[in-house]
């Protein structure tokens, strides 16, 4: 079994992989860097209990876009498991693809990830749209490499900006409205959201296209790139969870590699 761990600044997931390459269970957690090894495991191991699994656990891959989360789950990999885990933007886990970014700076790994899932499923020049605590844009080359991209306020992120910043404004869950012009002060907010990120997916996708001069797929993936495909296609595929498979293609890579 391989445990691929995806910590984004909201959540943090585990996805348990088979021996024949199938997902066993996937399990969500709240990010804390708090947690510690041993809580980690009392709600690992209770779940999988649960689901009847009973843990045979030979590899871990972390991304972390949180770094203090690291340690711990390093200490987790290591007193249960007995292993050490491959940290995806550690020099010691080799990716299949190039980075081609400014000296010195950190991608957040769960960008690279998402890239070489990108890569892997669709080929080169993308545009992977991942709607996580921020939306960010990752533009893939002709040969796969990470070129950079774009990094803008997530959906939520932008929702109860609004609510703490205006003492007049709730708290709103994001919807598709059925109308732009809203006519209560809930729907004007979750009209300003939802078209606005429509917007801003349509002509951030266009201009990266034009700057790269070239045709691109545009991915969408993350929670709520459902919920703008279904209503306002802007994505020429979706993907249910791309960070997670990059994990289990990185994962694989480095055992070809002879890495681990
Ligand atoms: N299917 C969904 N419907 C509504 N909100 C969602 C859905 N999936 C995730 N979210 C929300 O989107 C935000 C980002 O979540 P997540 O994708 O887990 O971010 P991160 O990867 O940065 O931790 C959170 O506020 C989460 O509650
Ligand atoms: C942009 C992010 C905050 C997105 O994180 P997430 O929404 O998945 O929690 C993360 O990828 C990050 O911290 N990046 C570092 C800077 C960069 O990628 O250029
Ligand atoms: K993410």
């Amino acid at each position: 079994m391989l445990l691929t761990i995806d910590c984004g600044n909201t959540n943090t997931v585990f996805t348990l992989w088979g021996d024949e390459g199938h997902t066993l269970c996937t399990l969500r957690t709240s990010t804390a860097h708090q947690r510690t090894a041993d809580a980690y495991w009392v709600w690992f191991s209770t779940l999988l209990k649960h689901h009847g699994i009973e843990p045979k656990v030979r590899g871990v891959i972390i991304s972390s876009t949180v770094p203090r989360v690291v340690f711990n789950l390093r200490v987790f990999t290591d007193r249960y498991f007995d292993l050490r885990p491959l940290v995806v933007g550690k020099p010691e886990c080799l990716l299949p693809i190039d980075v081609r970014v400014d000296a010195g700076t950190q991608v957040g790994p769960d960008r690279l990830v998402n890239t070489v899932a990108g890569f892997n499923h669709y080929g080169g020049d993308l545009i992977i749209v991942d709607f996580g605590t921020a939306t960010t844009f990752d533009v893939a080359d002709a040969d796969g490499a990470y070129i950079g991209g774009v990094i803008a306020p997530g959906v939520n992120l932008s929702l109860e900006a609004l609510h703490m910043a205006a003492a007049a404004l709730p708290h709103v869950d994001i919807t598709h409205p059925d109308k732009v012009i809203g006519t209560n002060t809930v729907a004007c907010m979750q009209s300003g959201i939802f078209w606005g990120y429509v917007g801003l997916i349509k002509e951030i996708s266009s201009r990266i296209m034009e700057e790269h001069g070239r045709d691109m797929k545009v991915i969408g993936t993350g929670g709520l790139a459902p919920l703008f495909q279904s209503h306002a296609p802007v994505f020429d595929h979706f993907e249910d969870d791309l960070t997670m498979a990059g994990l289990k293609i990185i994962y694989e890579y480095n055992e070809e590699q002879g890495n681990v």
